[in-house]
């Protein structure tokens, strides 16, 4: 099956109507220092605009807790958690969540969390949200039962290889479908055509 796709770094309504015309499967919101970050309240107005069945989900690296308790009010479908988690976080969050794992070398996975509310792994490089792709062939023989979640530097000319290589179950892009003006509507829909064509164009 070709893997699902999620379009991360959302900041204006102008970004909106080409997931909507794609239906993206998922669509992140940055709540972390970045380029990207937006506020929960600027969020929701961007939401209000989407499909309703594309799945919203609330990047967060390690937040205080106000923020937190803000995002797990805020009626998104996961938590893309960053940096890290420990185990009283997790009982206190009440939504399912991804965790990120920033993948250096094999020594990395050793940080994933195995937890019921877990039910998804964002391998991405050691600088989130900066294009850069780390070495596929750490995840050469991962084995998880649940989402696997590749980021990291992904954009429409690596995409195949990532995906022949990795065989991620949901593709994960932001700086590779960007222009300095902001997500650019000619590269998601080459970067979607790409991921939706998987197996058909080999
Ligand atoms: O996008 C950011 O600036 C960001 C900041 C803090 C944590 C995560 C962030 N983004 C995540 O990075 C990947 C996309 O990376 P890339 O730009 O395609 O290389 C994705 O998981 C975002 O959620």
């Amino acid at each position: 099956m070709n893997p699902k796709i999620k379009i991360c770094g959302i900041t204006k309504k102008e970004e909106i109507p080409v997931l909507n015309e794609f239906n993206i499967d998922y669509v992140g919101f940055v709540f972390a220092k970045s380029k990207r970050e937006v506020s929960v309240k600027d969020s929701m107005n961007l939401r209000a605009n989407l499909n309703n069945n594309i799945k919203t989900v609330a990047v967060v690296k390690e937040p205080p807790i106000e923020l937190l308790e803000e995002i797990l009010q805020g009626g998104f479908d996961i938590l893309q958690w960053h940096g890290s988690l420990k185990e009283e976080t997790i009982k206190h969050i009440n939504m399912p969540i991804w965790q990120a794992i920033s993948v250096k070398d094999k020594e990395s996975l050793g940080n994933i969390i195995y937890d019921e509310k877990i039910i998804g792994y964002v391998f991405d490089g050691s600088a989130p949200g900066s294009g850069k792709p780390f070495d596929w062939q750490v995840l050469s023989d991962i084995q998880i039962n649940s989402e696997l979640i590749l980021a990291g530097g992904l954009d429409s000319d690596n995409i195949i290889e990532a995906i022949n290589k990795i065989k991620p179950t949901i593709v994960d892009v932001s700086s590779g479908v960007e222009s300095d003006k902001g997500k650019d509507p000619y590269k998601i829909k080459e970067f979607v055509r790409k991921v939706k064509n998987y197996g058909n164009e080999q």
